[in-house]
């Protein structure tokens, strides 16, 4: 018996089942990281200003890593500056087919360790992540995304401290919180059990450039449910992205169970989704690369061990919607924010808005007013408001957009619509007035600091919602501005399916991890919404398990025992006499 007993306990110990003596432990209470404030004489600007010095003089070569060694390939990339485009910020390696197929095969062998590791060990990870960025990595953080990204210091406290932070923690919590969904009954005799499975195979993680928090979550939240994932950034957010990469190895987390792949975009693409492993995509980005990985996995379907788990979120058409009720100065002050802040390169940025032709002249006039106090310069003057577009791409599409405004006899450019890049890719913020609610200006994503503004007739209350509700593909966020109860609740009913994110009298940005789940429907993705548990359960697969706990004695049910007296049982038994 003892013999059996070692022997069934090594095989455990081997296999590396979960297997605990310590009982159940509990995660400790999480809340939303605290923003510091960046304030003259503050220890975090001292702290921030040695970072950026630092980051900017350092140049790194970062290499691709898998299965915790680090490689070379000599295909090398360079990250620009935004605001200064002659400076590199960092050089980087591009995996090519050998490394993503070693990858692939190495995330795999790592998962027989990741999967099984007992669920507190996990998690810690994570929430030792949360804390090394927290304290010692913020001000580099922070300052890698200022210089890589263009963040001035404010959004870069938002997305490579806090956002960030809080992703990790949140998700620890939010595994915690599946973990414990177990069935609600269980009929006497019986056990019934549910496991949260991570997915068979990998995940592919593909990110975007404009938050450094959504390219460190998309490879996280699958590993913190127990996946293993090919991480690969983008070029314009290589120096982030290794930054969070590399905290995460010294929170713990084992070799393997992220491989760091940046890649060309394509080639990665067609490998990841020609694997036969492939077991989820977790990606964020534009709606068209978007749809052409679907149709990549679609065309490869009938290979794939099990059906890829596929969430993905994507652009934005968001608008602001005014009633004659608002009130202007609240109007004015988040519009300015929501259109303008980091260039207006959020996914929820305010691009369109539908203002009522009464408040118009006033609103008209404090929002040229507000935009005029806008500094634009570079990442590290700390009194910017905004600064650079991410890279020539984009600078020269937002640039043909206001020029097609100005070309417009139904547009009218009310503030700015400079472009200059000759140093660094700046974009004036630019309010243009539109006649025409179908300019294409009101329908489709710029992704730059531009506004278009459609003035309404306030009788044409409902007809305008029902027009903004059908103007663009997309549905990711909106605003309505009012003080009127019933006009809110029109807009609430009329705009269901506008957006995934819906606020009133705020603007359609800025949405904080546990507060406002975040995602959109339509042609803005698949609405799994990061920073809630809905994200973390595409990651898992679930097994029900019955145990019974009484052995069955006989196979026949109570209402087949014969009854003596039964003329019918009688009859019955003479039939196959
Ligand atoms: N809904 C959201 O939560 C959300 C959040 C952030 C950004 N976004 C969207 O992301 C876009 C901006 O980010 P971006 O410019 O980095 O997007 P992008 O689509 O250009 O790139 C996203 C990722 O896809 C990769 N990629 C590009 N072409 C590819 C291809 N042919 N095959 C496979 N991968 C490819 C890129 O290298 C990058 O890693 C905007 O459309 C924005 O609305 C959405
Ligand atoms: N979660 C962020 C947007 C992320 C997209 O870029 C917001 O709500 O502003």
């Amino acid at each position: 018996m003892s013999a059996l007993w070692n022997g069934a306990t090594q095989l455990l110990f081997k296999r590396n089942v979960n297997f605990s003596i310590r009982g159940r432990s509990k995660v400790p209470p999480v809340h939303n990281e605290p923003f510091l404030d960046y304030a003259p004489g503050s220890p975090e600007r001292i702290n921030l200003r040695t970072a950026l010095k630092k980051v900017s003089s350092e140049c790194p070569h970062i290499p691709l890593v898998v299965n915790g060694r680090e490689i070379k390939t000599g295909i090398v990339g360079k990250q620009q500056r935004p605001d200064k485009h002659q400076q590199t910020i960092c050089e980087f390696e591009y995996a090519d087919h050998a490394t993503i197929e070693e990858a692939i095969q190495g995330s795999l062998k790592a998962k027989k360790h990741w999967e099984t590791m007992p669920i507190d060990e996990r998690l810690s990870i994570f929430l030792k992540a949360a804390d090394l960025l927290s304290t010692t990595y913020r001000a580099e953080a922070c300052a890698a995304v200022m210089l890589g990204q263009g963040k001035t210091v404010w959004q870069a406290e938002i997305d490579a401290a806090v956002e960030t932070i809080d992703f990790w923690r949140f998700g620890c919590k939010f595994a915690e919180e599946i973990y414990n969904v177990q069935p609600p009954e269980n009929v006497k005799g019986v056990w019934n059990r549910t496991e949260h499975r991570p997915l068979e195979g990998f995940v592919a993680a593909i990110t975007p450039f404009n938050f450094v928090a959504i390219a460190a979550n998309l490879p996280s939240s699958p590993a913190i449910m127990g996946n293993v994932v090919l991480w690969k950034p983008t070029e314009s957010a290589m120096l982030g992205a290794w930054t969070m990469f590399r905290i995460l190895r010294e929170a713990g987390l084992p070799d393997g169970v992220i491989q760091f792949v940046p890649a060309k975009a394509s080639e990665f693409a067609k490998q990841v989704t020609q694997s036969e492993h492939l077991g989820g995509l977790h990606f964020t980005g534009s709606t068209a690369v978007f749809e052409d990985l679907q149709k990549m996995i679609g065309q490869n379907m009938s290979h794939y061990r099990s059906y890829p788990r596929v969430v993905g979120e994507t652009g934005g058409k968001n608008f602001h919607f005014v009633h004659e009720s608002a009130d202007i100065d609240n109007v004015v002050h988040n519009t300015i924010r929501g259109a303008f802040e980091y260039q207006g390169q959020k996914c929820s940025a305010t691009s369109r808005m539908y203002v009522p032709n009464n408040l118009w002249p006033s609103i008209r006039e404090r929002l040229v007013e507000q935009a005029k106090t806008i500094k634009v310069g570079s990442s590290d003057d700390f009194t910017s408001f905004m600064t650079a577009v991410i890279h020539e791409r984009s600078f020269d599409k937002i640039q043909s957009y206001i020029q097609k405004a100005k070309e417009s006899s139904s547009c009218k450019i009310l503030f700015g619509g400079r472009c200059d890049k000759r140093v660094g890719y700046f974009v004036e913020p630019t309010i243009i007035e539109t006649t025409d609610p179908d300019f294409v200006t009101m329908k489709e994503e710029i992704f730059g600091p531009v506004l278009t503004v459609y003035a309404y007739d306030p009788k044409h209350y409902t007809q305008t919602l029902e027009l903004a509700d059908s103007s663009s593909k997309y549905g990711l966020t909106a605003s309505i501005f009012a003080r009127d109860r019933d006009a809110i609740s029109t807009a609430e009913e009329i705009l269901r399916n506008a957006a995934g994110n819906f606020y009133i009298n705020d603007k359609c940005t800025g949405s904080i991890v546990g507060q406002q789940p975040f995602g959109g429907s339509r042609k803005s993705g698949t609405n799994d919404k990061s920073g809630s548990a809905s994200n973390l359960m595409r990651w898992v697969s679930v097994r029900s398990i019955k145990e019974s706990f009484i052995p069955l004695k006989d196979y026949r049910y109570p209402h087949m025992a014969v009854e003596t007296s039964d003329e019918e049982n009688d009859k019955a038994k003479h039939q196959f006499a």
